[in-house]
């Protein structure tokens, strides 16, 4: 569905001594293949927006290739776009117009009839949860049913490609849980699909099976979220001891599974990979060891954790620095990202 390589976009800013050159997009290799759903994660002025530009034509690669919907990005531009929906992170600019006139004449822009427009819009409504609406100006919209609105237009005409630029940047928590509904519902109704950016560590994780983390212009890493945090960062596992005599027991025990162990009190941590598999037999261990846990508490590492492995910044820190570097007329800073620990807490004894 989407392939690139060595895609590069290069801006240039300021004049004569002023003149400086942007490497927004330095050598990008994508490749995503049909009915997957890629979430495309980065820091703000990572290179997200400018990649999802290329590749849905708004924008000429200074170099490199790119094929959408088996359509080459720079010489077939009119049957890349024909193939793909497209919400961008501004949203659409709409008229005075009702939204139901805005769609239809949204869909007969890319050759539809009136009828097939109307039908297909009131059908977007209804599953979109925009019905009673079709008569409403997008202006007088909340701005959950305004980025709603905004995937409808994106969807008008069946495209099998959706990309969607920062979809929930700006709503609420609840107008963002409602809208990853519709987002999932893309692919499992409609069979789309779709690739995503966003900053948002949760909702890569909730939505995509796949997350492609970019980082000042490169990929930096591309696989699944389980597998991303796997790989590099481990299961942080903190026992409480009931005793401090057991501590040094337990510190040896979580020290043959875990490369570190830190011991604070009578907490013994250390990052283990697939704590799932390896805390069983641990605490097989620990009870024939004779040592009694007041609690186990197993997190998982979280999207940040694969970020700061990968880059030595967290992605919140990597947001503050793109934000105050950003050249006068740059992307504007946006809302940090929300890390979002799952952490699972089995309590083994008395209450901590
Ligand atoms: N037209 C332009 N002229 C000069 N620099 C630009 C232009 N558009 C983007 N940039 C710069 O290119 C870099 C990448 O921007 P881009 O918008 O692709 O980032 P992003 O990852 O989408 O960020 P955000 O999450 O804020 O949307 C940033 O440093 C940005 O300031």
């Amino acid at each position: 569905m989407i392939h690139a390589r060595g895609l590069v976009q290069t801006f240039h800013t300021g004049r004569g001594k002023e003149r400086k050159e942007v490497h927004a997009v330095d050598g990008v290799d994508l490749d995503v293949e049909e009915g997957e759903v890629v979430g495309f994660l980065g820091p703000n002025g990572a290179g997200k927006t400018t990649t999802l530009r290329m590749l849905t034509t708004l924008l000429r690669p200074t170099a490199g290739t790119a094929t959408v919907a088996g359509y080459d990005v720079a010489t077939q531009p009119v049957q890349v776009r024909r193939s793909i929906g497209y919400c961008s992170q501004v949203g659409s600019t709409f008229s005075g117009a009702y939204a139901g006139d805005e769609v239809v004449d949204h869909g007969m822009l890319y050759g539809m009839s009136r009828k097939d427009a109307v039908a297909k819009g009131q059908e977007l409504f209804d599953r979109l949860q925009l019905d009673g609406l079709w008569r409403r100006m997008p202006k007088n919209m909340s701005g959950g049913q305004k980025r709603r609105l905004d995937i409808v237009m994106g969807l008008i005409h069946s495209p099998s490609l959706v990309f969607l630029d920062e979809p929930t940047t700006g709503l609420d928590p609840q107008a963002r849980a409602n809208l990853w509904e519709h987002i999932a519902g893309l692919r499992t109704e409609q069979g789309a699909t779709v690739f995503l950016t966003t900053h948002y560590l949760d909702e890569a994780d909730a939505l995509a099976d796949r997350i492609v983390i970019i980082d000042r212009g490169r990929i930096v890493a591309s696989d699944t979220s389980d597998n991303l945090k796997a790989q590099v960062a481990g299961d942080l596992v903190d026992l409480e001891v009931s005793a401090d005599e057991h501590v040094a027991v337990a510190r040896d025990k979580l020290g043959s599974l875990a490369p570190d162990v830190a011991v604070e009190g009578r907490h013994v941590r250390g990052r283990v990979s697939r704590a799932g598999r390896a805390v069983p037999g641990l605490l097989r261990d620990l009870e024939s060891a004779g040592v009694a846990l007041d609690s186990i508490e197993v997190a998982r590492p979280t999207l940040d954790d694969v970020f700061l492995t990968l880059t030595g910044r967290s992605l919140r820190d990597a947001e503050a620095t793109a934000e105050a570097t950003d050249p006068p007329g740059g992307v504007p800073p946006e809302a940090g990202a929300t890390p979002s620990p799952t952490t699972t807490t089995t309590s083994t004894g008395a209450a901590r």
